[in-house]
């Protein structure tokens, strides 16, 4: 099978990573693997019956099945496994940073211990820096449909870790959850020094994305696809550079768009949206980040400039220092330039 020569070109791209669930890099295999080293019962005969499932008609169906799938993360080998899977797949798609969100609620809740999760994902991310030349940081998200008092346990538990994450984000079940419902365990981070993410506008709508901005003061906004539905947004996304973590097949697979041709990408890089692609749960959405500038470009007819604008905006929105910003650029720079 030929490609077409801008797959190509978007393959080789150095590019940054910003909106992964590492609990969402969990592909089947290695489910079923775990789950027979931790001697657990699944709800599926085998990998393809679990598989088959992964048929989603909105968030909480999808939300649903991924807990599940988690269930099997025991130990911090695990947690380190889990990761360094997905840093292969990462590096085979030429992503030179990424910034992992992780979900301690989803573990500690089964009575798996914070450090036991941290630690093995702290571990993988040092190795993706020594043996891949990938850099890469975590991001501790909140459930955002248990309430604000559990956040702050998960804030207190976080504390002797401060040094292993970079940031907070928000997500889980959207409508009905929003932003403003945890004001509060926000400013506490802010006050920690963490940087701040929430998804806002995946499902819910555009006011959500007002306030993960207003009152979160979030840095940068995930998904964010409904924030063409309110032009004095879109001109403030424009006019401040907020970047836009956009998960293209995640969009598909939960029916936020009935089709990628109906996808609103092209359009937000065309009004100078500092648009980025990722991948959201590649294991359960059927593609890792190359996927998600492949199958868009396809759809949507991107050219090459849109291509490298994805690159070129995946860093500016990372939270890489600015020398390392610098160094991406000229990196991929001399990428195109070849
Ligand atoms: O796409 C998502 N949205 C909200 N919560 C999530 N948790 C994993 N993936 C997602
Ligand atoms: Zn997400």
């Amino acid at each position: 099978m030929s490609t077409h020569p801008l797959d190509d070109f978007a393959h080789g791209l150095p590019k940054a990573e910003l909106h992964i669930h590492i609990e969402g890099s969990l592909e089947p295999e290695l489910i079923f693997a775990l789950g027979q080293r931790n001697q657990i019962e699944l709800p599926y005969p085998d990998v393809e019956s679990l598989r088959a499932a992964y048929a989603f008609t909105n968030l909480q169906s999808f939300l649903d099945i991924y807990y599940a799938g988690a269930s099997v993360l025991i130990t911090e080998q695990d947690f380190f496994d889990m990761a360094w899977a997905y840093f292969l797949r990462a590096k085979a798609d030429n992503v030179i940073h990424a910034e992992l969100f992780f979900d301690p609620q989803t573990h500690t809740e089964r009575g798996i211990g914070f450090d036991t999760v941290i630690n093995g994902l702290t571990r993988a991310c040092q190795q993706a820096r020594e043996q891949l030349g990938i850099r890469a940081e975590l991001i501790m998200c909140f459930l955002r449909h248990l309430s604000e008092e559990e956040a702050f346990e998960t804030l207190e538990q976080a504390k002797p870790h401060l040094g292993k994450f970079i940031g907070i984000g928000l997500d889980s079940s959207e409508v009905g959850h929003p932003p403003e419902k945890f004001a509060r365990v926000f400013a506490e981070a802010r006050k920690l020094g963490l940087r701040v993410v929430a998804h806002a506008g995946e499902e819910g709508p555009p006011e959500y994305i007002w306030s993960a901005l207003d009152v979160l003061k979030v840095e940068r906004i995930d998904h964010g696809v409904q924030s063409l539905k309110d032009q004095k947004l879109v001109e403030r996304l424009v006019k401040e550079r907020i970047p836009l973590t956009v998960c293209p097949l995640s969009n598909i697979k939960l029916c936020v768009f009935p089709d990628l041709g109906q996808h609103n990408l092209k359009q937000m890089l065309d009004l100078g949206i500092v648009a980025t692609v990722n991948s959201d749960d590649p294991a359960y959405f059927g593609g890792y980040m190359n996927q998600n500038f492949h199958q868009p470009r396809a759809a949507l007819d991107l050219d090459r400039e849109h291509l490298k604008q994805l690159a070129a905006n995946s860093f500016e929105a990372s939270f890489a220092t600015p020398e390392e910003k610098r160094a991406y650029g000229d990196r991929l720079e001399a990428y195109c330039a070849g």
